[in-house]
């Protein structure tokens, strides 16, 4: 189902050796550990992993929106590490975009009104071109004076697929897109980000429980207990599928390992 478009050569993101604990003494959570990844300019990849694998976490790490506590993150060429909150944001506008299971579009502003409200807040004018191009593509454009709650869920989703490229970022980092949707308009989000991908070179990174939806990917990172443990190069659903269904036994299995070096460590 996917192409490895032959224009991967950059990273859009790189990570290199992250850490993240939650809490402090017996009940801390180390949620990342020592994890580096590179996500290459046009590529498309789902991140997947059992429920507390740290999914959600190296994502928000991997966009500036949570602090790691060692490791370096590349976005585009500029190293967000060591960056204070305002410098973050102002990164963020410019570079990346950001589709949530939620949707969270402004229930107050019309479908167009979401899809250009960070490009206001960034203080940048359209490219009017592009955003019809994406609102084309979307088949949005007799929905655009719509408000939200006047939208169905799928024509919602796809209002933020249209926001989050419409800047045309580095990277857009979608946390289960198709989580809230029915089959169908699922479907419809997925082959839009496909042919993003294929088509505008946009590069994704997707966090998804769904095999089928991490099937539209180029590549599957599978994370269990904070670390990457295993990857897929051109994934099937039935692919994910069986690497799912070991899932309990890598999660058991790096669990020991990292107890057993957590108390080698603490000896
Ligand atoms: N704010 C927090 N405070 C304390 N612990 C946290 C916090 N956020 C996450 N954790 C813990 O860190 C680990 C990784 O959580 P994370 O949300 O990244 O996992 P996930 O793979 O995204 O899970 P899910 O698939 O259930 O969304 C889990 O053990 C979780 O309980």
């Amino acid at each position: 189902m996917s192409t490895t478009p032959a224009v991967a050569k950059t990273n859009a993101v790189r990570a290199e050796g992250l850490w993240k604990a939650y809490g402090h003494g017996e009940a801390q959570v180390v949620a990342l550990r020592d994890v580096s990844i590179e996500f290459a300019t046009g590529q498309y990849t789902a991140i997947m992993g059992p429920s507390g694998s740290g999914k959600s976490t190296l994502m928000h790490c991997l966009a500036g929106l949570d602090y790691t506590d060692h490791g370096v993150v590349n976005v585009g060429d500029t190293q967000i590490t060591g960056m204070g909150d305002k410098a973050l944001t102002k990164m963020r506008r410019e570079k990346i975009g950001f589709i949530f299971q939620q949707f969270n579009l402004l229930p107050t502003l019309t479908a167009e009104e979401n899809i250009l409200l960070p490009l206001g807040i960034a203080g940048k004018k359209p490219d009017s071109e592009w955003v019809s191009r994406i609102v084309k593509v979307l088949d949005l454009g007799d929905r655009l004076k719509h408000r939200p709650s006047e939208l169905s869920g799928g024509q919602q989703q796809r209002v933020a697929c249209a926001r989050a490229l419409a800047s045309r970022p580095d990277v857009v980092f979608a946390d289960e897109p198709t989580g809230n949707l029915d089959t169908k308009s699922g479907t419809e989000v997925l082959r839009f980000l496909r042919q993003s991908v294929d088509e505008f070179n946009q590069t994704i990174v997707m966090v998804t429980h769904d095999p089928v939806a991490a099937s539209y990917a180029d590549r599957v990172v599978i994370l269990a207990d904070g670390q990457i443990v295993d990857e897929l190069q051109s994934p099937t659903a039935e692919t994910v599928l069986d690497k799912m269904k070991h899932f309990e036994e890598i999660v058991a299995a790096k669990e020991e390992a990292n107890q057993a070096a957590d108390a080698g460590e603490a000896r």
